[in-house]
């Protein structure tokens, strides 16, 4: 029978039918962070219960750490010591491999894992984070838990989970110059809503998808939770294959050609069926920034704060003003011209290396405008130390922004530092929910070649109006 890439996966890993649509599905990778990870090795040890499969978990360090440089354990977040000294002392006893800080691989789980290898085509992984979904790009099935969740992972390489239904995203087309996969997500956000996809796995396919690279594919992927998917995947292709291979955790030498080799029957089958089936053209995704306090409030940048009855399909007037009040806007309002107090390129949707060279291509030989707060936090320690030898720090560093280690930092806040009240911040990052990034900031998501734009216009920007000098 034909069968959908997350099909196969899903048979490949059923332990157990346990009535109607729950199975028992085999776990072959558990991620933790210091913020939910620790908390689940804690439990688990406290219950006198192992890590079944130590080699099989990864934790990292990244959403409660500083990211000035100079760092130390005790620096920044008030209650983040005690995180980051419980998850260490729990992952050292249960042998688990942790990026700690310091550690050359360290960085934001979802950064890290793909470029350790650890995340690999037809595996399932889990992470105590609703962003795993980001690493289905690599054609895995990945997707968000909760503690309790991992420390039954953690402790029997297994989950019960409800089967999600099915849905395929073909972008046709192409995507035009300057169009990234953030305007991507973000454009679908707008078009399908916040609750788009709920309960399902999306598929992205189509020749606009096939076109991105594996760090596009993950920032495309990064935003399906926004979307309430369960998870995203995109099935593997050479380009994958070829982003994997030599990665410190992927197979190597025969091992590698026999995964291949299965890597490549893991797509969907051409006549498969879909629960939900859409096709988006490609040629109609512009440059895109939001305006409310919702991922889906997202407006072509050349656009305006909407209407409420432009919105009415999906909120309320008493949300939509709600939105407005928040955010210190009125209908109307052109996104282009929109002073800015600060500017963030970050996160793990928008931080990897590809993300800050188009960054830095637009900020080359110019500054950023005055009483702007410009911060740029590599994804991972890796991403920072490439970026350092192509000489990219130097060039955010000589536009007036700051350059940090690498970590979740002001993406969300968590009781450490934060844009200020009312400050209006132009963000790189996936969540535009109200005080995310600090009590009361107002954050407009985009890609980070409009964040760079803007912080150097002092003014929400159009990224084509500053192309690299
Ligand atoms: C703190 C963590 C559990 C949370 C998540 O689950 O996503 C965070 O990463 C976020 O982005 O809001
Ligand atoms: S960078 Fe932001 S979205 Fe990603 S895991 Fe960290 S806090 Fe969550």
């Amino acid at each position: 029978m034909a069968s959908t890439v997350f099909e196969k996966i899903w048979q490949a890993h059923r332990v157990l039918d346990l009535g109607g649509a729950t199975a028992l599905i085999a776990i072959d990778r558990v991620l933790l962070h210091e913020r939910t990870g620790g908390v689940a090795l804690q439990s688990l040890a406290a219950a006198g219960r192992a890590v079944a499969c130590p080699e099989q978990a990864f934790a990292t360090m990244d959403h409660v750490v500083d990211t000035r440089p100079g760092r130390t354990d005790v620096t920044t977040m008030p209650t983040g010591t005690a995180f980051i000294t419980a998850t260490r002392e729990a992952a050292n006893a249960a042998g688990i491999r942790l990026f700690d800080l310091g550690d050359p691989g360290q960085g934001i789980v979802h950064v890290l894992s793909p470029e350790q290898g650890i995340v690999l085509p037809g595996l399932t992984l889990v992470c105590p984070d609703s962003h795993t979904c980001s690493q289905g790009a690599l054609g895995a099935l990945a997707w968000g838990i909760g503690s309790t969740e991992a420390e039954h992972a953690l402790a029997t390489m297994t989950l019960r989970i409800d089967k999600p239904k099915m849905m395929r995203i073909t972008i046709e087309g192409a995507l035009a110059p300057g169009v990234t996969a953030k305007d991507l997500a973000l454009h679908l956000l707008a078009t399908f809503g916040a609750s788009g996809a709920k309960g399902h796995v999306v598929e992205y396919d189509g020749p606009a998808v096939r076109a991105l690279d594996v760090e596009g594919r993950l920032t495309l992927c990064n935003m399906a939770t926004e979307f309430a998917a369960f998870s995203a995947i995109i099935s593997a292709d050479e380009v994958v294959f070829d982003y994997l291979a030599g990665r410190p955790f992927a197979p190597a030498g025969a091992a590698w050609d026999v995964a291949v080799a299965h890597w490549r029957s893991l797509h969907s089958d051409a006549d498969a069926v879909f629960d939900v089936d859409y096709t988006v053209d490609a040629r109609e995704v512009r440059p895109m920034v939001t305006w409310g306090t919702s991922p889906q409030h997202a407006v072509p940048l050349t656009g305006a704060v909407p209407a409420h009855a432009e919105i009415a399909a999906r909120d309320t007037a008493e949300a939509h003003g709600r939105a407005l009040d928040y955010m210190g806007l009125a209908a109307a309002t052109p996104m282009i011209g929109l002073p800015i107090d600060a500017a963030f390129i970050g996160s793990c949707t928008n931080s990897r290396l590809s993300d800050l060279r188009r960054a830095a291509a637009i900020l080359a030989g110019r500054h950023v405008a005055d009483g702007v707060r410009a911060i740029c936090v590599p994804g991972s320690s890796q991403v920072k130390a490439a970026a350092e030898a192509e000489g990219l720090d130097r060039i955010f560093v000589a536009a007036g922004f700051e350059w940090r280690e690498s970590g979740c930092s002001m993406c969300f806040f968590a009781g450490g530092e934060s844009f200020g009240a009312q400050e209006r911040v132009i963000s790189s990052t996936n969540r535009n929910f109200e005080s995310r990034q600090g009590p009361g900031t107002r954050s407009h998501l985009a890609s980070p070649e409009t964040v760079a734009a803007s912080a150097l216009a002092g003014h929400i920007a159009d990224p084509r109006d500053w192309a690299a000098a």
